[in-house]
């Protein structure tokens, strides 16, 4: 299951999220008594249904559920269809997985899918494409289900910046075609439930036709579809906006300062080539796509193409995930440009992090930077949901325990094991990225191997440091830091025969990381940030015969799922990771069984497969209950209709209200967002004053203005008009050419008053540009200008004013004033 956000909010009323147009007219209907709302009426909800059920009898479906709409939703029809298959499969599935005993090494004769990961290219991470395509393999019949349902894979278009091959042109219609490594790669090729095309750059500039056809029809055999880009666009929107600009960024890493100035300056050129290739992704999705596929983006080189594809065809189910940290809106923050790309991202259906933690991290920042409100769901703006939730990766575990059967893999561990004999053996598997605390590591062996003199001669790890991103400046630098570090540990402690660190500038095969992960003793990821780290799931799952210890960076997403069975440590306390080290080496045997135990049993459980079967269940399901929530919306007022019946009528009345109905948002010129300071003086909108003199002296029409300002304010904006005036709720009220009169009660309690000035005061103060206005009869707390405080003010103050109020316990109060807190709006309390 997804993690839920589980940011508890109040039911916030939308009635006065009327900052903009739109909001603004909902709000105009559904405050019209016997209006739109009433002719609307849903038929009531039969007791004891659930909210699904009621839900669909709300839609008009039957009592008994069956899905027969008493009004035609031929789309939502189909797609509650479709959801209910999908749980009696996946309850199917679910059964028959627990009925399953998880594969034990030796289990099985030797693998087949067991790719070779070779050498070479320029990030040096390929394999040969030995599995063959991921496409075309067909459901399985369930058995659940009757044969009618039984039907096609689901199609699923995988769209990420690097398609998992790379070519290397052989001559002008000849391509060889290599299995790129990386996280991402391992995580989807272990996908197989899908019917998968893979969307992405083939890790070559092709420009002329010859070459983009034939490479194009080699991949297709394969079910990839290549995105061709220029190198001009690659060096500015692969190299500089994502990797020297987002991917820094969502790790927290500073730049250095005359880097930082550097990208600043070519900040804007780099965006532009980010968005150009954004849209060339599109143009290639859009061109394979088919109606009913889900379309899966992937990572923050692909933050606009959600935007882009919403636009060209909004009914695309569509789903965004990121595989790197989404750091703190305190860090977010800083990029220029922040709001476009949240904006883009946001109008996918659902957006999928690795963690809890980054997905809470997102939804804080479109609510502090975009002011939308953050819901348990998501991300909610003028009541569209975009759902954001955690959905932790995996790796396709049975394809390592596979292999370790295999006769390659088997040799290569007597090698290795007749090799590193008598020397306990650790293990470092990394991108040469600085995300991966290489530096960071090493030092903490020297320190280890200088407090520990016994363990010199007796311990060596194997650093496999695989290259990447070796054109951006910032790699090539780390490279060099990390050589002069090997060469200084083993200067100092190697001797004739031995050396502390074998580093490896480069990859590896598959079997033989297979055995590297399977007879080392201990592995060590010390990532300052990492999205996940699927090493160490690798290495757990390659461990169940020597159960060695993993110690792991808390930094790492993988630090939430193998917590438990690791060693957590903060890479940058090289005392503390040290120490670490000394305790893995030691560990005794039971402990070590124990702590494998936990992460086995979540490596082989929390598979890649699952990982994609539940994000895709997710979205659609989030589709089904878009729907369902678009349905239960009132539609726009039919304007010809209403205009109509206006003129029909021989007597009329118009009730109207003021504050943000009719208001004028004051823009200030070159900042964002309205004007506080001129805003707070309500001012009837230009626009309107034509229509409301004819409206007010049309003797079939009746205008009244029912607002909660006081009525000196509504007496300000609307005394020259010929109409009625319902001041502060309707407390007040008087005809233009008459007198005020009072609907109060004659002792009316205002005791209340002083003492809830001051918790409102408290308040006030702590929330900055947030107001209190006393108005006759009642006191208004406004926040509507605190826009980034607005999710915090949501969250904890409203609560804590209805506390503190109720604890006044004044004498009287409960009783009038519990019923007049109506006001809690979206942007002031009112009592
Ligand atoms: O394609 P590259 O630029 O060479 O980079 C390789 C991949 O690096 C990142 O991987 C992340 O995804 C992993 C799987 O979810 C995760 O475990 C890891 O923590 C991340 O760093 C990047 O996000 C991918 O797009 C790159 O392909
Ligand atoms: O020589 C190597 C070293 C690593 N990997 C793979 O690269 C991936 C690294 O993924 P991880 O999530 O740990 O980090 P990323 O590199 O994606 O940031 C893992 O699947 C490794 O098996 C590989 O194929 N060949």
């Amino acid at each position: 299951m997804p993690y839920p956000l589980s940011i508890k909010l109040p039911e916030a009323s939308k009635e006065e999220d009327c900052d903009n147009d739109s909001a603004h007219r909902r709000f105009s209907i559904s405050s019209t008594p016997g209006g739109l709302g009433s002719r609307l009426q849903l038929p009531s909800r039969p007791v004891s249904l659930t909210d699904e059920e009621a839900a669909l009898h709300e839609l008009g479906y039957g009592p008994n559920l069956s899905l027969t709409p008493s009004f035609s939703t031929s789309r939502v029809e189909r797609l509650l269809r479709e959801r209910q298959l999908r749980r009696s499969n996946s309850l199917y599935n679910l059964e028959s997985r627990e009925n399953r005993p998880i594969k034990q090494p030796g289990d099985d004769a030797a693998a087949g899918g067991a790719s070779g990961v070779g050498r070479g290219g320029a990030d040096g991470r390929r394999a040969r494409a030995e599995e063959g395509p991921v496409t075309g393999i067909k459901f399985e019949s369930t058995g659940a289900l009757s044969a009618k349902h039984v039907r096609e894979k689901q199609r699923l278009l995988v769209v990420a910046n690097r398609l998992p091959v790379s070519a290397t042109r052989k001559g002008e219609s000849s391509w060889a075609l290599e299995l790129s490594a990386g996280g991402l790669v391992s995580a989807l090729l272990g996908v197989r439930q899908f019917e998968t095309r893979w969307i992405g750059w083939p890790g070559v500039n092709v420009q002329d036709d010859k070459g983009q056809k034939s490479l194009s029809s080699a991949l297709e055999e394969k079910g990839f579809i290549p995105v061709f880009l220029d190198e001009e666009t690659v060096d500015q929107y692969y190299n500089g906006y994502c990797n020297n600009v987002l991917w820094p960024l969502f790790h927290y890493i500073g730049l250095q300062q005359e880097d930082r100035l550097a990208a600043t300056r070519s900040l804007q050129s780099q965006f532009s080539a980010y968005k150009r290739a954004n849209r060339l992704f599109a143009e290639v999705v859009l061109s394979q796509y088919q109606d009913g596929d889900v379309v899966w983006c992937h990572d923050y080189h692909l933050m606009f193409l959600p935007k882009f594809l919403k636009e060209a065809n909004s009914r695309m189910k569509l789903g965004w995930f990121l595989h790197t940290p989404f750091p703190s809106s305190e860090i977010y923050r800083t990029l220029p440009l922040r709001s476009e790309l949240l904006k883009a991202v946001l109008t996918a259906d659902l957006i999928g992090f690795h963690t809890y933690d980054y997905a809470r991290h997102f939804v804080s920042a479109c609510t502090r930077i975009l002011g939308l409100e953050g819901t348990p769901e998501g991300v909610e703006d003028q009541g569209k949901l975009t759902r954001v939730a955690a959905f932790p990766i995996g790796i396709d575990s049975e394809r390592f325990i596979k292999a370790l059967e295999t006769d390659m893999v088997r040799s290569h561990i007597q090698k290795l094991r007749g090799r590193f004999a008598g020397r306990k053996v650790m293990l470092g598997v990394d991108r040469l990225d600085m995300i991966k605390g290489i530096p960071q590591k090493l030092l903490a062996f020297e320190k280890f191997l200088e407090e520990s003199p016994e363990w010199q001669d007796k311990v060596l790890l194997v650093q496999i440091a695989v290259p990447t991103r070796t054109d951006v400046h910032e790699y090539q630098r780390l490279t060099s830091q990390v050589h002069e570090i090997v060469g200084r540990i083993n200067g100092r402690f190697g001797t004739l025969g031995t050396v502390p660190i074998h580093h490896l500038d480069r990859s590896l095969e598959f079997h033989e990381l297979c055995a590297l992960y399977a007879i080392t003793d201990v592995l060590l990821v010390t990532s300052l940030r990492d999205g996940m780290n699927l090493v160490s799931y690798e290495y757990v799952a390659c461990q169940n015969t020597k159960k060695g210890v993993l110690i792991l960076s808390e930094f790492a997403g993988a630090a939430q799922s193998l917590g438990a069975g690791a060693i957590l440590i903060n890479p940058w306390n090289i005392s503390e990771v040290a120490a670490s080290i000394e305790d893995a080496l030691t560990m005794k045997e039971v402990e070590r069984k124990e702590r494998h135990r936990h992460n086995f049993m979540h490596v082989t459980t929390h598979t890649a497969q699952v990982w994609a079967d539940t994000f895709v269940s997710e979205l659609n399901d989030t589709i089904v209950e878009a729907e369902l929530r678009t349905l239960r919306i009132p539609p726009w007022l039919p304007l010809e209709k209403a205009v109509e019946k206006f003129q029909e009528s021989k007597n009329r009345l118009l009730i109207l209200g003021f504050n943000a109905t009719m208001t004028a948002q004051v823009e200030a010129p070159g900042r964002r967002g309205p004007d506080q300071i001129k805003e707070m003086k309500l001012r009837l909108h230009a626009g309107l004053k034509d229509a409301f003199n004819v409206l007010c002296m049309d003797p079939k029409t009746t205008m009244v203005i029912l607002s909660g300002s006081e009525r000196s304010v509504l007496d300000e904006a609307f005394g020259e008009f010929n109409m009625w005036l319902a001041a502060e709720n309707g407390m007040f009220l008087r005809h233009t050419q008459g007198e005020w009169m009072t609907t109060m009660p004659e002792h009316l309690n205002m005791d209340w008053v002083e003492s809830v000035q001051l918790v409102f005061d408290y308040f006030c103060e702590r929330t900055p540009r947030s107001y209190v206005e006393a108005r006759e009869t009642s006191l208004v707390w406004n926040y509507k200008y605190a826009a980034p405080y607005r999710q915090a003010i949501v969250k904890t103050t409203r609560f804590n004013i209805t506390a503190s109020i109720q604890m006044l316990n004044l004498e009287g109060f409960r009783h009038e004033t519990c019923c007049n807190i109506y006001g809690l709006v979206q942007s002031q309390m009112l009592l």
